[in-house]
């Protein structure tokens, strides 16, 4: 699914990563941890290719992503943020819709995968309320469905949880791995919770020093 040959990526003078070699297979669920500072949204930004230069290779399904138009890599991964970043003069069906318009997907396609995915993560109902409507948790299911609904192969999701509080969080990643087993879908999700990574074990990668290494369990 991704694989990352030798990155480095630097700001100014600054190593944020350091020859980093990756490997996630297609139907993984992966968690990646690292303190504040250590590059995780910087990598994330990388594979979404939110920024560019940097040096060595970013494979998205066996293809370097700069030889892939943005809105195809954008369609291959879905994002979702700590912050929801919801469009706020937009209604929940509004917000989730337009993934699928700015892919040029016909509404007659995308309204009812809005209306199931909605549905499933238990927002019927909901969907002409604006986000200022909904609780942090339902503002981030919003998110969830928004970023789900081009079918993507992977998910990145930075810091998901990092807004609700940790009965919330624990549905959020609940609801993920349920979608990732259901929809088949490749999952990276950054956290700082050394909890949640105990109550949903799954490989888990951690940064440190511009390196991301396999983080074993004692
Ligand atoms: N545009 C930029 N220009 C210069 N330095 C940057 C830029 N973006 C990020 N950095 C630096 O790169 C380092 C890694 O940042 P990044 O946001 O990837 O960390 P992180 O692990 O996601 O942190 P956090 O857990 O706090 O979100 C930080 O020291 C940050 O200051």
């Amino acid at each position: 699914m991704i694989r990352i040959d030798n990155l480095t990526k630097q700001y100014g003078n600054r190593t944020i990563l350091d020859d980093v070699n990756l490997h996630i297979r297609e139907g993984e669920f992966v968690f990646l941890q690292g303190r504040s500072g250590s590059g995780k949204s910087t990598l994330l930004k990388l594979l979404y290719r939110d920024i560019g230069d940097y040096s060595g290779q970013i494979l998205v399904g066996g293809t370097p992503i700069e030889q892939m138009p943005k809105y195809v890599l954008r369609r291959k991964i879905g994002v979702i943020f700590q912050s929801f970043e919801l469009l706020e003069r937009k209604t929940v069906f509004e917000n989730v819709v337009l993934a699928g318009e700015v892919q040029g997907k016909a509404s007659k396609l995308i309204e009812p995968e809005a209306m199931r995915l909605l549905e499933r993560v238990g927002l019927k109902g909901m969907e002409q309320l604006f986000p200022e409507q909904l609780s942090g948790g339902e503002q981030q299911r919003v998110a969830i469905v928004r970023a789900l609904l081009n079918r993507p192969s992977l998910l990145l999701a930075d810091e998901p949880t990092g807004n609700l509080d940790s009965e919330t969080a624990e549905q959020m990643l609940k609801l993920l791995k349920e979608l990732h087993e259901e929809e088949g879908i490749s999952m990276l999700v950054v956290t700082h919770s050394e909890h949640l990574i105990t109550q949903f074990p799954s490989r888990t990668l951690k940064m440190d020093n511009g390196k991301v290494r396999e983080y074993a369990r004692t």
